[in-house]
């Protein structure tokens, strides 16, 4: 039997999804996507044809005949490529009216290890928090048989929340983080791992040196590229854990290691005022807590920052001269009481900004629940200001959880909405189906193509904010990456 060390032994029990060859798929139905901030499309009576490499090959829209010979032939019409009738897949979700395709969630904040506590918080803040919970749990990672089981749940249970692109943190273990990568691979989930590096100020079972950080980095970098070499799925993640757990010398390779492979970066800022003044009092060579990652080359484009929730203007102002990300978590800061980041002034001045669920700061796998959160902590935040125009719609929301978390992650040219030359990453939801928690009324459904344009679009606006705060994963009966489905409910 091979040794415990052996995370391709650990990878190999778990089935993968259905990896055989793609064929070519014309999809028929409603599709609701947010391409800008703020504003929701919505295209009925629409095909959209899959490539065998899960691209978007073309959308049409306004399709009335939808029998199958009328989609096949329309299919061929539009392909790039020539294509047989008896290659073409078929899918047609037009035949109830509250059943539409939305693009995958992306969650680009999400602690891996820590999901067994997912709901166990009590009443602690961040720092108190991350010794009493989060370090025990992330330390016993050495064992790979625990590490195949945890895992195993994250990534099924995230993709069955429709979650289509995740950014990971895993823990200082070189192969249990290789083992989440392996996972998230098979099971078919676009991720971004991240081996977190923490070599000052953790206790004395989780913590690593220097030497043993690096190295431990450069082999995570190694094993990834080596089991996807084209990136297309699993990318790894410079993760300094915050600069309160690793010295200046580990950031300052980090950020030298990142200009020169322009790797993805990821990691926590200004989450918690307390955590402010320890980092800052620990680092008094540096203007404040962003100078530290600014002066040490880590922010960038692919820079992915959680929180960023007490920031200063001068600080806003790097992290958009840089191009860096925010990761907003509204669940976590609402658990462990961190405070209200204000959004609007971030989108205000133009800084990509995405939702994370921070798993276990905050409780939720789900990012169609974080983003009903990020709209609620918007309007705590107007409750206190009286300025209506940080309020974030319906709208605002589901956009940060796709177009805005394409942009973090540095993915939009792939992810995020339904374009041809686009992934089809996508969910397919019913808000009728059996054990649906939504309840719609005949009076209610749009009724496409039957009652006047402008009247259906508003019933279905209505929908999707009925989606948005009383849905959850039972209205997911199919997920897609890739092209591929991953999650199918329906089976
Ligand atoms: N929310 C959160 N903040 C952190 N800051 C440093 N580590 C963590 C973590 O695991 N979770
Ligand atoms: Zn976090």
């Amino acid at each position: 039997m091979p040794t415990k060390t052996n995370a391709a032994y650990f990878a190999d029990k778990i089935s993968p999804v259905c990896h055989s060859a793609l064929q070519y798929t014309a999809y028929y139905g409603t599709f609701a996507h947010t391409p800008s901030l703020g504003s929701m499309e919505v295209l009925p009576h629409t095909v959209v044809g899959v490539d065998q490499d899960g691209n978007i090959d073309f959308m049409v829209s306004g399709v009335k005949d939808a029998s199958p010979e009328a989609l096949v032939e329309l299919t061929q019409q539009h392909a790039l490529s020539a294509l047989a009738s008896k290659d073409i897949v078929l899918v047609d979700a037009s035949k109830d009216n509250n059943q539409f395709f939305f693009p995958g969630f992306i969650d680009t904040h999400i602690h891996a290890p820590q999901f067994p506590n997912n709901g166990i918080f009590g009443n602690t803040t961040l720092l108190e928090w991350l010794e009493i919970y989060t370090f025990p749990l992330e330390s016993s990672f050495t064992d790979l048989e625990l590490a195949t089981e945890i895992y195993t749940k994250v990534i099924s249970r995230t993709l069955g929340y429709g979650t289509t692109t995740a950014s990971y943190y895993a823990t200082i273990h070189t192969d249990a983080t290789n083992l989440l990568a392996d996972l998230a691979l098979k099971l078919g989930q676009r991720s971004f791992v991240g081996k977190v590096c923490m070599d000052q100020n953790s206790p004395a079972h989780y913590i690593e040196t220097e030497e043993e950080s690096k190295a431990s980095t450069l082999e995570v970098i190694d094993h990834i590229r080596s089991r996807n070499p084209s990136g297309d799925l699993i990318n790894a993640v410079l993760t300094p854990r915050f600069a309160g757990s690793c010295t200046d010398s580990l950031l300052s390779w980090l950020g030298n290691l990142r200009k020169k492979g322009n790797y993805h970066c990821q990691t926590h800022l200004s989450e918690n005022h307390k955590e402010i003044e320890w980092i800052t009092n620990m680092f008094p060579q540096y203007d404040h807590y962003t100078d530290i990652y600014y002066q040490n080359n880590l922010l960038s484009s692919k820079t992915v920052l959680a929180h960023c929730i007490h920031l200063s203007d001068e600080e806003m102002h790097i992290l958009r001269n840089t191009g860096s990300g925010i990761s907003h978590c509204p669940t976590s800061n609402s658990s462990i009481t961190s405070g209200e980041a204000r959004i609007r002034w971030l989108l205000n001045n133009h800084i990509n900004v995405s939702l994370g669920t921070d798993c276990s700061g905050g409780f939720t796998p789900s990012i169609l629940e974080v983003a009903r959160h990020a709209l609620l902590v918007s309007r705590h935040l107007v409750m206190k200001s009286k300025e209506d125009a940080e309020k974030l719609s319906s709208s605002d929301v589901l956009y940060l959880a796709t177009v805005g978390g394409a942009k973090v992650l540095d993915i939009d040219d792939k992810v995020g909405c339904f374009r041809k030359g686009l992934k089809f990453d996508a969910q397919l939801i019913s808000l009728d189906c059996k054990d649906s928690n939504v309840d719609t009324f005949a009076f209610q459904n749009p009724q496409w193509g039957v009652l006047p344009a402008e009247a259906s679009h508003k019933r279905f606006a209505d929908l999707i904010d009925k989606w948005l705060f009383t849905g959850d994963n039972r209205n997911i009966q199919k997920v897609f990456v890739n092209g591929r489905t991953v999650v199918d409910r329906t089976a």
